[in-house]
């Protein structure tokens, strides 16, 4: 797990100028949706006859989009007598987990502490609000709703709104264009290199929330703007950006 313990490294930005958006992520950035991959993964490998996996192992495995969270949980729990590869069973098995999960999106998950307040700071600034997840539309936008987040955005765009996914460009560059927001005053805001890789090669600047999965890597070593431990910390700090 990426959580830092103590004072994260970097509590003020290095911007120079104040943002005009915010792009932001939604697993491990909004919302903690561990357990809902936790159910969903379990009942997939379940009808596979394979075992659950654990949590941890999960966390490792999110943020590059279901399909990559699917093949991931296939190869975890290969048996190891496994013959020649089944060309069907990613099939088989991604059907299974889409089934699973539709049905308990935002059961087992809750909105980090904060979120909501920082979400109003961030909209007091006058600051317009995009999400973008690699998770599929439909199932950001269902969460979003579940959890009455779903007023603070004017888009909501998913792994599957764009011909390729975070880490590319492609993506945040067409979230700041359905902004009308250049790239250098839309900072994005997630909690992992994914996002902020995305971020650096689009051209915007990113601020990373320390509490997120950042695929089991330590979140303070990667290159970004600001690193906080609460949406109110990094919007505390934009403010000062501002001042
Ligand atoms: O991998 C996913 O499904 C979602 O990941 P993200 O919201 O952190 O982009
Ligand atoms: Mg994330």
């Amino acid at each position: 797990m990426s959580r830092l313990s103590g004072a994260s490294v970097l509590q003020s930005f290095k911007l120079t100028h104040p943002p005009r958006a915010c792009v932001l992520d939604l697993d491990g950035t909004l919302v903690d949706t561990l357990g809902d991959f936790e159910v969903a993964l379990a009942a997939m490998l379940r009808q596979l006859g394979r075992d659950a996996l654990p949590r941890a192992a999960i966390a490792c495995m999110v943020g590059k989009g279901s399909e990559h969270l699917v093949e991931a949980a296939l190869q975890a729990t290969q048996p190891a007598q496994a013959g020649d590869a089944d060309p069907a069973l990613f099939d088989r098995a991604w059907q299974l987990y889409q089934d699973a999960y539709g049905p308990i999106n935002g059961r087992h998950s809750r909105v980090y502490p904060g979120v909501v307040d920082g979400l109003r700071a961030l909209r007091a600034r006058g600051l317009a609000l995009a999400v973008l997840t690699n998770k599929p539309r439909v199932h950001a936008q269902a969460l979003l709703a579940a959890k009455r987040l779903d007023g603070y955005f004017s888009q909501v765009f998913g792994g599957d709104s764009f011909a390729r996914k975070k880490p590319d460009p492609l993506p945040l560059l067409q979230t700041c264009r359905a902004l009308a927001t250049p790239p250098a005053a839309t900072l994005m805001i997630g909690d992992s290199s994914n996002d902020a890789a995305a971020a650096r090669a689009a051209g915007c600047p990113v601020a990373l929330l320390s509490y997120g999965y950042n695929h089991g890597q330590p979140v303070g070593e990667v290159d970004a703007d600001g690193c906080f431990d609460s949406l109110p910390e990094l919007a505390a700090a934009l403010a000062r950006v501002s001042a």
